[in-house]
């Protein structure tokens, strides 16, 4: 079928690729701003009445399953875990936790002596982050303990109607750490015509009832009244460039056929795997190391955050399945205290798991493998296990990169590939991590029984900073090389911090809207 398409013709103002967590935020704004926007998206426009089920494992299609290749000592496991592909990007399945980073989160090299320092601090993105926030109505506490904003969130917390998350604040409670409901981009009484969240448990599924937030319902539905053309099932293939060394626009495939598309500003919000592989796939006569990659940093410095899980067993039933994945949070370890022997830090959720999750995480968990009959015994007493799982730091390294392997997928691409190995300090975070959430389970009367080494969210491969031969990007996004081709997503990061990434995403693409916006009416792009 051929596709159906609005500005084919035209030289478009603006042209995005991929609609997740920070194309969806620049498409509403661009297009609101009158700009003429075109969104191209690898993934399916879905529908979440119909589209999402109540269904752990044929929800896994949520997730970015084209193959990429993966090594390093710590090799990354792919898919559903960690990309989205589709309209809304990793909002769709995300669990909802919407931290802001810390002060400190900006500035590791100059407090602590490690990582980087970004080329903007806290107060540079704070109005944004709050901006998001109200946007999406967030859900949080009166009183959130930890980093430099304290609340009130725009809705009240959601009740933490989770035995999980009550075993949780019982062990911590003991303990003498802080705890709190974390702030949630999960709705706590309606607004804009969703639902107020009835504690189903799917958010990692897709939410059908529409309460937790994503670009997919929330950005792209007002993008699109504002008259952005989003096209979904449509692969990027090329960014295009011309003589002067401009984008000129982007080359993608739909149904095997391709198109192109033009345009004045060439934005590319495709994750931080997809980014730096469309960069480097689109080297040509003129950037023959990738585009915007004079640094050579195109891929290099890519994280993840550590995220073991530790599991104990109770006396009672727990039932992990119950209620929102994570209702209780601690973040008493986040900043670096020189006495644990390694800098930064972590933060704790009570995080809840379905038992497809539960069953594949605990067979390859440290004390295993686990399979066949024991698998089996274990499994029918799901119920009476609790879990807690880390967000940790990990620091940036030029060893962790993305490059082009020599095997290509359907559309003539070299497949991504992925090389990740831990840092000696990311060794000690997390075995730090792993003793303080083996003693709340324990306080909370839990018995340990499985830690399961796991990593959550992708960062960095594209990163901003103010020299342009030690980063790709300024801090808008606006590539040094190309300066109308932007880079806008989680890729752009410097660190990691030990917190959820996602309100930083859209928090740095709102602010990047606002810069091209200023810079597109002053005709300087
Ligand atoms: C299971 C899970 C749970 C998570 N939980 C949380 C949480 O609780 N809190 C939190 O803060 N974060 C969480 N995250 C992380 C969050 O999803 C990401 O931080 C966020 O989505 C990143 O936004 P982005 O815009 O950089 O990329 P994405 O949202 O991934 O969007 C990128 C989009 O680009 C598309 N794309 C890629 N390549 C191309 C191409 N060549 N052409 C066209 N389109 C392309 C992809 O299909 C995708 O839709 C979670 C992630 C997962 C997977």
């Amino acid at each position: 079928m051929t596709l159906q398409r609005k500005y084919g013709r035209d030289v478009v103002d603006a042209v995005i690729i991929g609609a997740g967590a920070a194309g969806g935020v620049l498409a509403k704004e661009l297009s609101e701003a009158g700009m003429r926007v075109v969104v191209l998206e690898a993934g399916p426009f879905r529908d979440p009445q119909h589209d999402f089920a109540s269904d752990e494992l044929s929800m896994k299609s949520l997730g970015w399953e084209d193959t990429r290749i993966v090594d390093g000592a710590d090799p990354l496991q792919m898919g559903h875990n960690n990309s989205g592909r589709g309209v809304g990007g990793g909002t769709a399945h995300f669990t909802g936790v919407f931290l802001r980073f810390h002060e400190s989160d900006f500035r590791t090299r100059t407090v602590d002596g490690v990582g980087e320092d970004w080329p903007i601090g806290y107060a540079d993105l704070e109005r944004f982050y709050t901006k998001v926030e109200k946007e999406i109505a967030v859900s949080g506490p009166k009183h959130f303990p930890w980093g430099s904003y304290h609340g009130p969130y725009p809705y009240p917390e959601r009740e933490p109607l989770s035995p999980n998350a009550y075993m949780f604040m019982n062990g911590c409670e003991k303990l003498g750490y802080r705890y709190s409901v974390p702030p949630l981009a999960i709705l706590s009484a309606p607004f804009d015509g969703r639902p107020p969240c009835i504690n189903r448990g799917f958010c990692n599924q897709g939410c059908m009832p529409n309460a937790k937030f994503s670009t997919l319902i929330v950005h792209i539905p007002k993008a699109i009244r504002a008259g952005a053309e989003v096209l979904a099932d449509c692969m990027v293939t090329r960014i295009r460039t011309d003589a002067s060394g401009k984008a000129t626009g982007v080359e993608f495939v739909h149904n095997g056929q391709t198109y192109v598309q033009n345009a004045r500003i060439v934005i590319v919000s495709a994750y931080a795997v997809e980014t730096p592989r469309l960069l480097l796939h689109s080297a040509d006569s003129r950037f023959p190391d990738g585009l915007a990659n004079s640094s050579g940093w195109v891929g290099k410095a890519i994280m993840t955050h550590s995220s073991h899980d530790v599991y104990a067993k109770f006396d009672q039933e727990i039932r992990l399945y119950k209620g929102t994945p994570v209702l209780a949070t601690t973040q008493d370890f986040y900043e670096t205290d020189p006495a644990r022997g390694f800098a930064r830090g972590y933060t704790l959720h009570a995080h809840g798991t379905r038992p497809v999750e539960f069953a594949s995480g605990i067979a390859h968990s440290e004390q295993g493998p686990i399979w066949g009959q024991r698998l089996r015994d274990i499994v029918l007493d799901y119920n009476l296990y609790g879990r807690v799982t880390m967000v940790g730091e990990v620091l940036p390294s030029e060893r962790n990169r993305v490059t082009l392997s020599d095997e290509k997928d359907a559309n003539g691409m070299p497949r991504a590939k992925v090389t990740f190995s831990l840092g000696d300090n990311d060794r000690k975070l997390i075995e730090h991590a792993v003793g303080t959430m083996s003693s709340i389970l324990r306080a909370a009367g839990g018995t340990i029984e499985f830690v399961v080494p796991d990593t959550a969210h992708l960062m960095g491969g594209c990163r901003m900073g103010n020299d342009p031969e030690t980063s790709v990007a300024n801090s808008y996004g606006q590539t040094h090389d190309v300066p109308n081709l932007f880079v806008c997503d989680a890729s752009l990061f410097v660190t990691s911090g030990g917190g959820n990434p996602t309100n930083t995403v859209m928090a740095l693409a709102s602010r990047t809207a606002e810069y091209i916006i200023d810079r597109a009416k002053r005709m300087e792009l």
